[in-house]
């Protein structure tokens, strides 16, 4: 990564959260495919400083296509801009660089045979020298077990703790919007605590937030705003007065509801 491109990460990650301003993350008519099959249609979102934006929808709707797509992981179209720049037809490496890190389903970015410092550092290794203290100790202090951990290898960690790893894998470059796909599949309910205390870290330090979940209760909790996807479109959008309503909200994409 360039000098340059550091500068522009830091700058935008730097912003204090004001949910009034520009959003930090604008996607428009986001697309993905398998092959010639077309399973995300045309969706746009986007995510202000210090805001989570939840990605709902029953198995199959496209939420982690979409999500793929968006972080460059998925074939797809559409645009993506992060602090203006479309980086929407980038590399993947190079969106990370333009400052969005992606946490995929099953924590499936860690590295088993590693130990929970080496993930760490890895995910540290871009950032400028002289920034990597005070981001080790910002992602120690939000999940100290890793601390704790530090030595053993993150294959043998319990679900949550690698959860809380790969998270933090993800946030060693400092980004401005943290992708993740469904952090709270297969944990324990209290890793759920946990998890939302960092969001909320997260969301204070003005990064923006977008994740996909099946666990409407949980994403009612921890989200500002929402999209439910139906078969690669959205079907409905919304925010913190549906959110109050978790069952309410579920009901619309599962039990056959006709909405
Ligand atoms: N690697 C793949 N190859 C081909 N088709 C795929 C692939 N991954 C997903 N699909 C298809 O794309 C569609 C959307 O799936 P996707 O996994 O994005 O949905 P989802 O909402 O994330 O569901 P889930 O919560 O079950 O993961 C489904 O029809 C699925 O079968």
């Amino acid at each position: 990564m360039t000098r340059a491109t550091e500068t522009t990460v830091q700058s935008i990650s730097a912003a204090a959260p004001d949910t009034a301003k520009d959003p930090v993350i604008a996607c428009a008519g986001i697309t993905a495919r398998y092959n010639r099959i077309s399973v995300v249609h045309g969706v746009d979102l986007e995510v202000r400083a210090g805001e989570l934006l939840a990605v709902l929808g029953p198995n199959g709707a496209g939420k982690s296509s979409m999500l793929g797509a968006i972080a460059g992981i998925v074939s797809g179209g559409g645009e993506v801009r992060i602090g203006g720049t479309d980086i929407g037809r980038m590399s993947a490496n190079a969106r990370a660089a333009r400052g969005l890190s992606f946490v995929p389903e099953q924590r499936g970015n860690i590295f088993p045979a590693m130990s929970v410092r080496e993930n760490i550092d890895v995910g540290l290794r871009l950032l400028d020298p002289g920034e990597r203290e005070a981001q080790r100790d910002f992602i120690l202090d939000m999940f100290p077990i890793l601390k704790v951990r530090d030595k053993a290898h993150a294959g043998v960690l319990s679900g949550g703790e690698q959860q809380m790893l790969a998270i933090g894998l993800a946030l060693g470059r400092n980004p401005a919007v943290l992708v993740l796909d469904e952090p709270s599949q297969g944990l324990a309910p209290a890793v759920f605590d946990i998890l939302e205390n960092a969001f909320n870290a997260l969301k204070a330090r003005g990064l923006a937030l977008l994740l996909a979940e099946q666990n409407v209760p949980f994403a009612s909790r921890i989200a500002d705003r929402y999209i439910i996807l139906s078969q690669g479109e959205v079907m409905r959008r919304g925010g913190k007065d549906d959110l109050k309503n978790p069952e309410e909200l579920a009901d619309v994409f599962m039990g056959g509801a006709d909405n």
